[in-house]
């Protein structure tokens, strides 16, 4: 098993461990102590929490608010039948169906889009509390009422959005960029609705410590990361459940370090999300998952991010690998706000990129939407969107026929090439980046996409985190795939005559 080599490891390394132990006790004789997690960071006469209090730019937090609603209401446009404060313990409207966070409209519009983009572009950059954060820079647009003192970050977002200028190329494109979501504190866009979601949890312990003793979430192995990190940060136990040997060596290690209680369930991810809603329905355990709409609300923020970094001009497309399909709903509602609000005059076409390993959405696209079928997803190198009944689908759907989107799905090869073509351009992208690398592949292929179109990728992980994989096809040891960008090192003798042969057999002009 996964944990048994796992464990296996860690105690290999104790000698090794060992000797760093002592060195860095060595070392903290000499260093300044440091502050306690969630303490407020002290040095004479600073404090940063008071100087964001002081430095506030904004009228009181009581000028806006938001509330929970069905997710239903927004889609029917019949008005709102229920309604809740974020500080209920619940995910779910009375018939079942999925909730959304409604933000106070009105009471946003009474600002204008300058006064919207001169706030979040004074923010760039700033050390003060919370707004250094790319989520928390947009704190009106997330969770108004909360206290920043309440604020679980790490300055999360202002992800780099580059010009993929040579991969463009290759592509016949001249506008196209990446957006590295995957660039963060624990190496994927979850972060972003998990400072959210364990900030509002912060609040809560505070004001009803009985109903919530720990947060909870079924991952493929980026959301336990960002999870058991927010909550190790602000003291809060985490318990997350992974499909056994389905996840990454990578990731599997992120909440084990972070003190989580890790649960290897013998199923896979939809296995183990039926289970965490069981749980958590059944306990003083908070469902971490995106099913819980708080997260949406902090991942909409790298859709805010990106127009502002285009300075509020919106691209033609952005593409987005899709899984539990609660992502594809936050980039839309970051959009739909910034249109909302009047600081853009347009959506931007969204695509939705599946694995054709675990491609429910795909299926129900080319069926019109019309029915929706869970599949059992198979195995896949985008292991993180090994997902075959999305909880979001509903929101996905929303979003795909709101910005007249397009889903595309890529095979096992199509992916793994489309990262490693990319990666020879100077990325290091994840399986998930490359199943959005191979949906804008064929949709330029097809002419859906024209040469000049502004097109964003999204690139939800980091490569590091999936470097198995990444060793496997340069090794061409993957039965089934070519490898058709491998790039296998190659063994040499110590001795200046072979390595002189290596160099002119790869650049034979030398
Ligand atoms: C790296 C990565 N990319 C993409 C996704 C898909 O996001 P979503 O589940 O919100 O569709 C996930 C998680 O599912 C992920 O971990
Ligand atoms: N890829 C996700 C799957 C769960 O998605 P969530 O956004 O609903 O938490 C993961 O990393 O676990």
């Amino acid at each position: 098993m996964q944990l048994q080599g796992f464990s296996q490891r860690l105690a290999s390394g104790t000698q090794t461990e060992a000797l760093r132990g002592a060195a860095c006790r060595a070392q903290s004789r000499v260093l300044p102590s440091r502050p306690r997690a969630g303490a407020s960071v002290e040095a004479p006469g600073h404090n940063i929490r008071e100087d964001a209090h002081n430095r506030a730019d904004m009228p009181g937090s009581d000028a806006f608010n938001a509330r929970y609603v069905p997710f239903k209401s927004l889609q029917s446009g019949n008005g709102v039948s229920e309604q809740y404060s974020l500080d209920e313990v619940l995910y779910r409207a009375q018939d079942g169906g999925l909730l959304d966070v409604q933000h106070d409209m009105e009471a946003l519009a009474k600002f204008d889009a300058a006064h919207w983009k001169k706030l979040f572009d004074s923010r760039i950059g700033t050390t003060a509390w919370p707004y250094g954060s790319g989520v928390w820079s947009k704190k009106e647009w997330v969770l108004p009422e909360l206290s920043s003192d309440d604020i679980v970050s790490m300055f999360e977002g202002n992800s780099n959005l580059f010009w993929a200028e040579r991969f463009g190329r290759q592509l016949g494109m001249s506008d196209l960029w990446v957006k590295q979501c995957g660039n963060s504190h624990t190496g994927s866009f979850k972060d972003l609705g998990m400072t959210v979601l364990v900030s509002q949890v912060n609040r809560l312990r505070k004001i009803k410590p009985e109903a919530v003793q720990a947060v909870g979430c079924a991952s493929t192995g980026d959301t336990s990361a960002a999870l058991s990190a927010y909550c190790a940060a602000a003291g809060i136990p985490s318990i997350v459940f992974l499909p056994a040997d389905k996840i990454s060596l990578a990731q599997l290690v992120q909440p084990i370090a972070n003190g989580a209680l890790v649960l290897s369930i013998d199923t896979d991810f939809d296995g183990c999300m039926k289970l965490i809603q069981e749980v958590t329905a059944a306990s003083p355990i908070y469902l971490a998952n995106s099913m819980n709409s708080l997260r949406l609300e902090g991942q909409k923020t790298a859709a805010i991010e990106i127009l502002q970094q285009f300075n509020w001009q919106v691209p033609d497309w952005v593409i987005i690998p899709g899984g539990n399909l609660g992502n594809i709903y936050a980039f839309y509602k970051g959009f739909k706000m910034c249109m909302d609000l009047g600081l853009t005059d347009r959506l931007p076409r969204l695509v939705c990129a599946q694995a054709q390993n675990a491609n429910p959405l795909y299926l129900a696209y080319q069926a019109g939407f019309d029915n929706f079928h869970p599949v059992k997803a198979k195995t896949t190198f985008a292991s993180a969107i090994q997902i075959g009944d999305p909880v979001s689908i509903d929101r996905a759907v929303l979003a795909l026929r709101e910005t007249n989107g397009i889903v595309e799905e890529a095979s096992e090869e199509e992916l793994m090439d489309a990262a490693a073509r990319a990666d020879l351009t100077g990325m290091f992208n994840c399986p998930h980046t490359g199943v959005a690398l191979s949906a804008l592949t064929k949709l330029r292929e097809r002419g859906v996409i024209a040469p000049s179109d502004r097109t964003v990728v999204v690139s939800t992980a980091h490569g590091l985190k999936f470097a198995q994989s990444k060793v496997a096809y340069h090794s061409k040891e993957i039965e089934g795939i070519v490898g058709k960008y491998a790039n296998p090192p190659v063994q040499v003798k110590e001795s200046v005559g072979d390595v002189m042969d290596a160099i002119r057999n790869k650049f034979s002009s030398m």
